[in-house]
């Protein structure tokens, strides 16, 4: 029997290890972390991730030929394959700090991976990590090896989080980066094996190393730019009276362009768009490219601005006051059928009302109080460490109100920022929402979830990302 180990039990570790056993019942998992208490709860019934279907498949496997445990070393002792898929942080200070990755927690796993293997094993990354780390943990493996035989592939990892185990299940691609030796070969075909077992084999893509690794912080890049790019059109539709739905379906109708990713909205949030770019243009400044470096630069840049608009956008219009305004934010994730906070534009909005001394009211169908709490307090970057080993300060709890229910939160308040696209938002009480509110009550909509027309019809004042506005907010420029 195969035997695989992964090191890492996070939102890429766990749900892709649990589909490998799925699909291959042939295959021995185990995933392994330094973190206690998501073990446990990998191993309990309450997953320490929300991914729809997720739970399914791991009660399916679990036990069977799926397991979790802390029990590192012996683990990767046994193992014939070892996915690496830890944290692969932006590094807050020292050479290349703001940008570049830190890669602490895979070097320690690689020289983990070197002290206990006894025998030959192929090491796969599956962190995305920047280009050429592959050949950076290569030496440290064979300079620790006493005698094992490594072969490191690269299999960047394309879900997205909110549709992984669909992802997963049906990629468009997996891609595999290899050696272009007999060995390296050999490993390639090795995981390909795996991966046969429900992918059809045109979908395997086979590059070596440096393609697979830059293949993944470039798709990255292009997918995060449709979006600045849609933003950047959502500014000028409000400034001349277009409606960025109707251009991004123009758009998108062009077979050349596709439909997809054309959504404006508050901004892009996740793991993965900022910090892999921050990845691209430090390797590109590296490399004495700082056009180009510029050119990817941007896409973060107007990001931001697409976030600091919208907070200008809030207060502009009340008034040019927040202060001592209840303000309601609907939705704390940085996308719908997730818990995930990571890089969410909702910490850098309810940052920003704050600032201004708002009362901000949060409510996520899957985001708790201590989770926001800790999002407001943390620091830049800090967010992307194992959770134990992230700072936390009784003393920087933020004045906010987290509520489990959208009514509650948007009782008494003067304006909502709908600021995460969940279905739950489109099929709200609007009227009920209204007649509980402060007068006049203000709609922000980060996401377009709403229909503006309607939301008028109640009596709303609105704000829509990239639609026509209302007369009252014309007068009124949020300049950044
Ligand atoms: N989240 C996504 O949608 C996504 C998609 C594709 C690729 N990626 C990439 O995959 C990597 C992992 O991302 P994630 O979202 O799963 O992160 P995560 O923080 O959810 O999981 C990483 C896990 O690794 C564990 N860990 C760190 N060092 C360890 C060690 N030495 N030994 C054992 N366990 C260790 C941590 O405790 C944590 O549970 C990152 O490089 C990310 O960029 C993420
Ligand atoms: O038209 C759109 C599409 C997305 N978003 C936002 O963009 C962010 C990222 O969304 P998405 O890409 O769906 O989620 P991620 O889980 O971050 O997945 C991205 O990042 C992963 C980590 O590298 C990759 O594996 C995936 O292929 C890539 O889509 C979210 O805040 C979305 O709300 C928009 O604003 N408009």
């Amino acid at each position: 029997m195969v035997k695989i180990c992964c090191i890492g039990a996070g939102y890429v570790g766990g749900p892709t290890m649990a589909v490998i056993a799925l699909k291959c019942p042939a295959v021995e998992v185990v995933v392994v972390d330094i973190s206690v208490a998501r073990i446990t709860a990998w191993n309990s019934e309450q997953l320490p991730i929300y991914e729809p279907g997720l739970d399914d498949v791991v009660k399916q496997c679990r036990g069977r030929n799926l397991f979790f445990s802390t029990d590192i070393e012996k683990h990767i002792a046994r193992a014939d394959i070892i996915f690496v898929s830890v944290n692969t942080p932006t590094k807050t200070r020292g050479l290349g700090a703001g940008k570049a990755a830190d890669l602490t927690y895979w070097e320690n796993a690689a020289r983990m991976i070197a002290d206990v293997a006894k025998a030959d094993k192929i090491v796969v990354e599956k962190s995305t990590v920047p280009v050429k780390t592959a050949e950076a943990i290569e030496k440290i493996l064979i300079h620790n090896s006493r005698g094992v035989n490594f072969q490191i592939l690269s299999n960047p990892e394309f879900l997205a989080e909110g549709t992984a185990i669909k992802d997963l299940f049906n990629p468009d691609r997996v891609l595999i980066g290899g050696r272009e030796t007999p060995e390296g070969k050999k490993a390639v075909q090795a995981l390909k094996q795996v991966y046969a077992n429900w992918v059809p084999e045109d979908r395997i893509i086979t590059t070596n190393l440096w393609s697979a690794e830059l293949s993944k912080l470039a798709a990255n890049a292009f997918l995060a730019q449709r979006i600045s790019s849609v933003n950047a059109i959502s500014a000028l539709c409000e400034a001349t009276g277009a409606d960025v739905a109707e251009v991004a379906y123009a758009i998108g109708k062009d077979t050349r362009v596709g439909p997809r990713f054309l959504s404006a909205s508050v901004g892009f949030g996740g793991s993965c768009f900022q910090k892999d770019i921050l990845n691209l243009v430090y390797i590109c400044e590296c490399h004495g490219l700082p056009e180009v470096a510029n050119y990817w630069k941007d896409v973060i840049k107007i990001n931001d601005y697409q976030k600091s608009r919208f907070v200008n956008r809030v207060v502009s219009s009340m008034f040019n006051t927040v202060s001592e305004k209840k303000i309601a934010v609907l939705g704390f994730a940085f996308k719908k059928d997730t818990g995930d906070t990571r890089e969410t534009p909702a910490i850098d909005v309810c940052k920003g009302l704050l600032g201004d001394k708002a009362k901000v009211c949060i409510y996520d169908p899957q985001v708790t109080e201590e989770q926001i709490q800790r999002d407001l307090a943390l620091n830049k970057f800090d967010w992307d460490h194992p959770v134990h080993l992230q700072p936390m300060s009784a003393t920087e709890v933020k004045p906010v109100a987290v509520t489990r229910d959208a009514y509650e939160a948007t009782k008494g308040a003067h304006g909502v920022c709908i600021l995460t696209e969940w279905d739950e938002f489109k099929k709200l009480d609007y009227v009920r929402i209204y007649e509980s509110m402060q007068k006049p009550a203000f709609m922000f909509d980060g996401r377009n979830v709403v229909d503006p027309q309607k939301m008028r019809e109640i009596g709303f004042i609105v704000y829509s990302i990239g639609k026509p506005l209302d007369s009252w907010l014309v007068d009124r420029p949020a300049v950044v």
